[in-house]
């Protein structure tokens, strides 16, 4: 088994549990369930930089970035450093988060904050939403097209964008539909661990030009995000490099402040 399909064998479990203790009820009686929510899709077109900074602990491929962080520092160093979004990791076993950091990251910033997750069932998008979470993420290589109709369609009715992700044109040529808000391309492969922005490069003249265009991983530099804007890159998710500093806000902040120039 590669570690893409432990991960969701894994998942399918844990929502199974959470389920049973918290009905959907329960989820729709959050007072988050009735907040308006920011756009992602909208930040990333009026925003210069496009920067979406990730909170990530660790990670299958790294092990361990950082462990002795809080996640409010985190979301509010990201916020004072003017990114246009920040995602959360809500999965445990992997990438040592949790829905309770999605929690304490909306209690603590007003960015559009993306719920990071293997989202494998409608209840992870009500979760999100009860949690705070104003984006979702659907993984393409995960998913059939009617599961990715019928989350967008339940997500865009809570009012949450979406970010779908794919890593090859079999996953686009399948994923595309109106749904759809953003089409983010992972430069990692999740299966193996490789990284290579030639991936969002080849990819890009196939996404049609109504979807906010988003490079995934493995950015560690300005000049990364000058390679990939003439492809018409307009979003760029940026975990490990600001996360394996001491101060992931600071760093975003500097990596900003040299984009503008
Ligand atoms: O830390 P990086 O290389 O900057 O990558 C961030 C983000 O793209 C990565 O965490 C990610 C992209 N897609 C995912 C799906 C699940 C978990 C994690 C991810």
């Amino acid at each position: 088994m590669n570690i893409l399909d432990q991960i969701v064998a894994d998942k399918r479990k844990e929502v199974a549990l959470r389920k049973s203790l918290i009905p959907y009820k329960q989820l729709e009686a959050s007072i988050l369930f009735e907040r308006a929510t920011i756009s992602l899709s909208q930040s990333l077109k009026n925003s210069t930089s496009g920067i979406i900074a990730e909170h990530k602990r660790r990670s299958p491929s790294k092990a361990v970035i950082n462990q002795s962080l809080n996640v409010q520092d985190v979301a509010k160093g990201y916020e004072d450093a003017d990114v246009c979004g920040m995602s959360v990791l809500t999965d445990g076993k992997y990438f040592g988060g949790s829905l309770d950091d999605l929690l304490i990251a909306r209690a603590s910033c007003d960015l559009p904050l993306l719920r990071k997750e293997f989202i494998i069932d409608t209840y992870q998008i009500l979760e999100a939403k009860a949690y705070g979470a104003d984006v979702i993420l659907l993984i393409a290589a995960i998913l059939s097209q009617e599961e990715i109709k019928q989350f967008s369609e339940l997500a865009k009715s809570l009012d949450l964008d979406i970010l779908l992700e794919v890593h090859n044109l079999e996953e686009l040529q399948k994923s595309i539909m109106p749904t759809i808000d953003m089409l983010g391309v992972n430069n990692r492969n999740l299966k193996t661990f490789e990284v290579s922005l030639e991936t969002s490069k080849a990819l890009s003249n196939h996404i049609p030009d109504d979807f906010v265009k988003v490079s995934e991983s493995g950015i560690s530099s300005i000049e990364a995000i000058k390679e990939l804007q003439p492809y018409d890159y307009k979003g760029f998710l940026i975990g490990e490099n600001f996360m394996k500093t001491n101060n992931p806000g600071e760093s975003a902040r500097s990596f900003i402040k040299k984009f503008k120039k």
